[in-house]
């Protein structure tokens, strides 16, 4: 059962207009505390369009996988701004985990320092119907670093806290929201932060959503952080592994379902 409750909002302003220190400060803060207990926010005045053009619209015609469709117009020239413009946020939250984690400064850049991992997904749910129990997109984790997610008004998303589902809601009833989660943080930081359980429930009407995954390069060997264990006396809760293998798991958990829900890879899979 969803409950209301709201999730986090995080102001980001401080950031991009060059605010005081006080400010920054306080955003920090926010979003440390935001990764600590849900591993989920919602930012306002990230700097971002609030959707890309052509959001929601469809070419006449599905095009080749890799070929950008004719329709609609633009397409291109806009999913490559997003894309520029989606790194960069990225890279700004980045160091804002940085911070938030006490790392000396640069050191999660140093470490994710490949952005050809990066990706973009639009998806698109149909209503919600009588029969169905209506799950758009089933709980999970997300494996990569970052998520922005930019949902219409439709809304749908659904965060996990204390046992409870709680909608992603709209802030200040614009029409989008964000949110980040983090599973290799949560590993690096050796369970400090939080990874958000989230999924999609369908409602009587289409919905869309747009997601920008700030991934880390399958070369990488991901392990809690020495500031994280031994530095501050604590055992490692995880042992340590290659992102590709994780990532070739996640995909199997799909190509292969397996029976028993408990089956299912997740991150638990490396716990000590
Ligand atoms: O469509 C959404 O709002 C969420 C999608 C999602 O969780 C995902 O792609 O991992
Ligand atoms: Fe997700």
């Amino acid at each position: 059962m969803a409950v209301s409750g709201a999730l986090p909002v995080v102001d980001l302003a401080p950031f991009l207009t060059g605010g005081d220190d006080g400010g920054i400060a306080s955003v920090t803060e926010a979003v440390r505390e935001a990764c600590r207990t849900h591993g989920f926010f919602r930012a306002v005045n990230h700097g971002r369009p609030s959707q890309p053009a052509g959001y929601g619209r469809q070419p006449a015609h599905s095009a080749d996988k890799n070929e950008y469709p004719a329709e609609p117009a633009g397409l291109r020239e806009t999913v490559e701004e997003c894309h520029g413009k989606l790194t960069e946020l990225g890279l700004l939250i980045q160091g804002i985990l940085n911070e938030c984690m006490g790392l000396p400064p640069g050191s999660l850049s140093d470490y994710n320092n490949d952005r050809s991992f990066d990706h973009m997904t639009a998806k698109r749910y149909f209503p919600a119907t009588a029969e169905d129990e209506n799950i758009g997109f089933s709980e999970h984790e997300d494996g990569n670093c970052v998520t922005f997610i930019f949902q219409d008004s439709v809304g749908g998303l659904e965060v996990l806290r204390d046992g409870h589902w709680v909608p992603a809601e709209p802030v200040d009833g614009t029409r989008q929201h964000h949110r980040q989660h983090r599973r290799c943080h949560a590993v690096l930081s050796n369970s400090k932060l939080k990874s958000a359980t989230h999924r999609v429930v369908r409602k009587p009407a289409h919905r869309h959503s747009f997601a920008f995954f700030f991934n880390l390069h399958c070369d990488k060997w991901v392990e809690p952080l020495p500031e994280f264990t031994p530095k501050i006396g604590e055992a490692p809760r995880y042992r340590r592994f290659l992102y590709r293998e994780y990532q070739q798991l996640r995909v199997r958990n799909k190509t292969h379902p397996p029976e028993r829900p408990e089956d299912v890879i997740r991150i638990t899979h490396y716990a000590i």
